[in-house]
């Protein structure tokens, strides 16, 4: 009866009035405003949304006790949610805010071209009206990176590959992925410790340098250059980096690229926080042939703007200039937090405009095998530290190391063949160490005695014909009866 009475009494639009000042007035009164974060957009998913629950998920002072998890496609760990009207109170430079989960049901479907799910989520943000700018401001901004950090560590990485000939999969993508597993790291790579933490140290100036490189007008990325012999760890080097950033890794196939304009495509279709890689620079494009017209044309208009060829092998017209610009121009702007790295066994092959200050900004020797790493070595295959050897073994295989000139990876391969038996790897080690030294000796000596029955060649050739040349003035000169050009 009462609820028959209010309807007639109170018809509709007049309850929606009342409600309506209900609300402005306690609003006025109220200190706290109310954000709503809702799930889907319109039709678009809501971006906030998401990233408010994996940065709430983060946080321990969930006050509910059911609380909903997910695993993300290839993501290697879980993360957990609020269930419907749990809170949960968060502190941001000491000003608190609340955070409550509804979940509600849909009223009706209405007409949209993406079907809606019939639960309307989303988040209810309360805060004080007098932190209202602050939060807005730089809260938000800090749950959206806090989100980002935590998917890419929740998340695998990813090693992508250019497909052949350029063709797009079925998303349209040109890339190809897998989840990335290297195990490699910096503590596991085998180099010179000093080397190494400048190294880790430049990765990570570079990955917090926003603002570095926004004050300076610079693009953010960073070129690095790994040579040396094979097997000296350049590939372990870059799952090492990829690991320590969390960054995914494309590495791209120059050889399966045709043009130049196919290059930039790739480029634009990589994401941010990744390490672009071009294994085998040297081999990857015809550079050593190229050489004679790199002299006169690389800065010349025709090579800047990528149509002198330096490919000469079948269809690939990829350019040198082509390269640099995808390195270094315009277009390598696209995205940001990005590194390059092109690798190479005989650095002396490359063109002198790849290696120009400024292009690559590291160049990184992976050398032989040196004490240091050695140690790093054996801690990583034997479990043995330094104080687990004698000492007169360290003294004999410090000395015999550099002369041996060995990779790591020809040293790990003798330290896996035994390492069920500790002690006898390292004297296994010791032997193969010695003779390949005393093999480095002999070559060594047979090469600097053909140098120098080559430079005593060299200084009789030059020899006879000093005094041909001197006999022919001679004779000249006698014949001109020139007397003072004669003595
Ligand atoms: N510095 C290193 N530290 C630890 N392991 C290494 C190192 N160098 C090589 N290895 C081992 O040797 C193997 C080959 O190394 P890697 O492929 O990284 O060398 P590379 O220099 O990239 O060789 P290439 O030039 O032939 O590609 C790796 O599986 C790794 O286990």
């Amino acid at each position: 009866f009462c609820q028959t009475l209010l309807h007639t009494v109170f018809p509709p639009e007049l309850r929606f009035a009342s409600i309506k000042l209900f609300n402005k007035i306690f609003n006025w009164f109220s200190s706290y405003c109310y954000f709503d974060i809702t799930e889907i957009d319109g039709v678009n998913t809501n971006e906030l949304y998401n990233a408010v629950q994996l940065y709430l998920s983060s946080s321990a002072r969930i006050t509910g006790t059911r609380l909903s998890l997910t695993r993300a496609l290839n993501s290697s760990s879980f993360t957990f949610g609020l269930s419907n009207n749990d809170c949960i109170i968060d502190n941001f430079n000491g000003v608190t805010a609340w955070w409550e989960h509804f979940v509600t049901q849909r009223q009706s479907q209405t007409f949209s071209w993406r079907p809606l799910p019939d639960e309307k989520r989303g988040f209810t943000l309360k805060i004080e009206k007098k932190n209202k700018t602050l939060i807005l401001t730089s809260y938000l901004d800090y749950i959206m990176d806090k989100a980002n950090e935590i998917r890419r560590r929740n998340q695998d990485r990813l090693l992508y590959t250019n497909s052949r000939g350029g063709s797009l999969d079925s998303r349209g993508h040109p890339w190809e992925s897998v989840p990335f597993k290297h195990p490699s790291t910096f503590d596991t790579l085998a180099m010179d410790p000093v080397k190494k933490s400048e190294v880790m140290a430049d990765l990570k100036d570079f990955a917090d340098g926003k603002m570095f490189y926004q004050k300076t007008g610079r693009a953010w990325k960073r070129g690095y250059l790994l040579y040396g012999p094979p097997g000296t760890g350049k590939s372990s080097m870059i799952a090492a980096m990829a690991n320590y950033l969390g960054y995914d890794i494309y590495d791209l196939e120059l050889t399966e690229v045709n043009t130049n304009s196919e290059l930039r495509k790739l480029l634009m279709k990589t994401t941010s926080k990744s390490i672009i890689v071009i294994e085998d620079i040297d081999c990857s494009i015809n550079l050593t042939n190229r050489k004679k017209s790199t002299r006169t044309h690389y800065d010349s208009p025709e090579m800047r703007n990528g149509s002198g060829s330096i490919g000469e092998d079948g269809g690939n017209s990829i350019t040198l200039s082509g390269l640099l610009n995808f390195t270094d121009g315009l277009w390598s702007c696209c995205g940001s937090e990005r590194i390059f790295v092109f690798t190479t066994n005989h650095i002396e092959k490359l063109d002198p405009a790849l290696l120009r200050c400024g292009r690559m900004d590291m160049h990184i020797f992976m050398s032989y095998c040196s004490y240091p790493a050695l140690l790093i070595l054996f801690k990583n295959y034997l479990g043995l530290e330094k104080d687990d050897l004698e000492e007169g073994l360290l003294k004999e295989l410090e000395d015999v190391i550099d002369k041996a000139q060995m990779t790591p990876a020809d040293i790990s391969e003798v330290l896996i063949k035994n390492r069920r038996e500790k002690q006898k790897a390292v004297s296994e080690l010791l032997v193969a160490l010695k003779n390949r030294a005393e093999k480095n000796q002999i070559v060594g000596l047979r090469e600097k005695n053909s140098v120098n029955v080559e430079e005593e060649e060299q200084e009789k050739r030059a020899l006879e014909t000093t005094t041909e040349e001197g006999c022919e003035l001679l004779e000249k000169c006698s014949n001109g009866g020139d007397e003072e050009k004669i003595n």
